[in-house]
């Protein structure tokens, strides 16, 4: 059965995405086992390099990098089957190693994809220390039952990883169909993805299938990155002038006309959200990104 590839910078939230791919698949097959034996069957299997044992100071050098690229190339072949889910959860970041997952899924006639997860490299240094420093050791250890290890990227490790990280390119047949989810996103796309893996359904280009020109390598960091800082710019307007008025923000055209009430960050982040989700499909020119955002914001405070 299907391999679901996913794809990431180091720390982006692979293995929080990974399981709720695995949960929701769960309880899919919980609900149609009952009356379908070709589900009834079906198990899904995570492969990480935690649960390999590998380290991640494996990503320092190449030799020892290589043999866990090995390693996890062979527990992600070696459990491909007719009735085995295995979802890869590992920075899959080279072009060639998710052509030759791919191609191990084509050879069992199994269908493949690759699930993006977005998260701009500022956010994953974020989650990365706080990892490292155990902060959210108590919670992660409800969720994971103890097994998932605290260990964090030595800064120069990821940044020479983010660096290295070759973006998933939907145009490609490896890399299709392709599942981005951004890292404000609360949900997976899990419908979908069941949909094209368990019942072999042609995805229809949508929200969450970005299929991306390879020139607009990056264009999701840039998206949340020029709408996060026209919410940061509000905000810092508010803070010291208070409700109302007019915000010029560096880069865009039009001004922000604030309405006369106070607006919130959840507010704010609602209608980035939005934003984010109608334009992710579309590869805006970057230079009119925050004159865009603003205008939509005009719009949705009016
Ligand atoms: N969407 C999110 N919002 C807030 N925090 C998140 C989110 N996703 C993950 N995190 C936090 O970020 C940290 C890294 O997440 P996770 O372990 O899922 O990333 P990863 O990409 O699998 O990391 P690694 O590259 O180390 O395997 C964790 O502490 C997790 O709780």
């Amino acid at each position: 059965m299907p391999l679901i590839t996913i794809s990431g910078f180091p720390a982006s939230g692979k293995t929080t995405r990974a399981h709720q791919i695995r949960d929701f698949f769960n309880s899919k097959i919980a609900e149609l086992a009952p009356t379908d034996s070709r589900i009834a069957r079906l198990k899904v299997h995570v492969i990480s390099d935690e649960g390999l044992g590998i380290s991640k100071e494996v990503y320092r050098e190449a030799r020892p990098e290589k043999d866990a690229r090995a390693t996890f190339y062979g527990a992600v072949k070696r459990l491909l089957s007719t009735d085995d889910i295995v979802i890869a959860d590992g920075m899959n970041y080279i072009k060639g190693y998710r052509y030759q997952l791919h191609c191990e899924a084509k050879a069992l006639l199994t269908p493949s994809c690759v699930v993006y997860v977005g998260t701009p490299a500022e956010k994953c240094k974020e989650w990365n220390v706080a990892k490292g420093s155990g902060e959210e050791e108590e919670k992660e250890e409800g969720v994971e039952g103890g097994q998932k290890s605290r260990e964090a990227y030595a800064p120069d490790v990821l940044d020479n990883l983010i660096f290295r990280y070759e973006e998933p390119n939907g145009m490609t047949r490896w890399d299709s169909p392709l599942f981005i989810i951004p890292w404000m996103d609360e949900d997976v796309p899990g419908e979908e993805i069941w949909n094209a893996m368990v019942n072999n359904e042609a995805v229809k280009p949508h929200l969450a299938t970005v299929l991306k020109p390879a020139a607009e390598a990056n264009y999701l960091q840039i998206l949340d990155k020029s709408t996060q800082d026209v919410v940061s710019a509000v905000l810092e307007y508010q803070k010291t002038n208070g409700a109302g008025g007019s915000v010029q923000i560096p880069e865009a055209s039009n001004p922000i006309e604030l309405p006369a009430n106070h607006v919130g960050l959840a507010q704010l982040q609602r209608i980035r959200r939005q934003f984010i989700s109608f334009n992710r499909q579309h590869t805006a020119e970057r230079t009119r990104l925050k004159s865009m955002f603003v205008e939509y914001l005009n719009k949705e405070l009016e």
